[in-house]
């Protein structure tokens, strides 16, 4: 064994110290500005799966930094929708330096001519909630004597930010059933069923959802624009 190497111990110079003191306050003041996200959403379930899965940044619902508003969703696709809320919101941002997140999604169901696509917020009527626009899909499959049929869900996350406005998009495929199952996820889950299982988002285990919804696809990519505006 060869003679045990010189134990060498850094004494800092007084430059070094004072050098150290001087840029603590700074360091640390560049480390408390992490990227701020303002998710430019009223839905309580999206709130929670885009705060329970994104954690390099702090995630903030809208509502808790301004009132909430109505924002007209008048596009004709979920990435027209998803960009019109986030616009909506990043205006009305006193700190521009933060960076809204939208997202605008919803089911599909090929055999219905792809209703209720981006209208599933409203199947049921301008005032339906999440139950209602459930139940109207599993009443519309019963009338037409479908028990189950191929069915996908669309996420399209905008982004906007001093910086521009970018959107990328996550796809889901499984099928709609004739019934609701189940009480995990919220809004369509109850009668989703994704492709390789044979039970219900409402029935499975909401880090399902995480592994592969369409939400978590769109996100993964907006992770890749998010690190780039870093
Ligand atoms: O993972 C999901 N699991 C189940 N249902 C889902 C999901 N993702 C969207 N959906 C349904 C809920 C709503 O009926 C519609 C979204 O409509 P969409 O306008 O994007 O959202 P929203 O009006 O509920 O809130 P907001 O516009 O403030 O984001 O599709
Ligand atoms: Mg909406």
């Amino acid at each position: 064994m060869g003679t045990p190497k010189r134990l060498r111990f850094f004494v800092p110079s007084a430059q070094s110290v004072a050098c150290g003191l001087f840029l603590k306050p700074f360091t640390c003041k560049v480390m408390e500005k992490r990227l701020r996200i303002i998710l430019a959403t009223s839905n309580h379930g999206k709130v929670k799966e885009f705060q329970s899965w994104i954690s390099e940044y702090e995630v903030v619902a809208y509502s808790d930094i301004m009132p909430s508003f109505e924002i007209d969703e008048t596009g004709t696709t979920f990435k027209d929708n998803a960009l019109i809320k986030a616009r909506a919101v990043y205006e009305k941002l006193e700190d521009k330096n933060d960076i809204v997140l939208s997202d605008d999604s919803g089911i599909s169901v090929p055999v219905l001519g792809g209703e209720p696509g981006i209208y599933s917020a409203r199947y049921a009527g301008v005032h339906a909630n999440a139950k209602d626009n459930l139940n109207k899909l599993i009443q519309t499959l019963k009338d037409k004597g479908i028990a189950k049929t191929p069915a996908f869900y669309t996420a399209a996350i905008a982004l906007v930010c001093a910086k521009g406005e970018f959107c990328v998009h996550g796809w889901m495929h499984g099928d709609a059933i004739a019934e609701a199952r189940g009480n995990n996820g919220f809004g369509y889950d109850p009668m989703f069923i994704p492709c390789g299982y044979t039970q219900t988002l409402g029935e499975l285990d909401e880090s399902v959802k995480k592994a592969f919804s369409h939400r978590a696809r769109a996100l993964e990519l907006a992770y890749i624009v998010l690190k780039s505006l870093k």
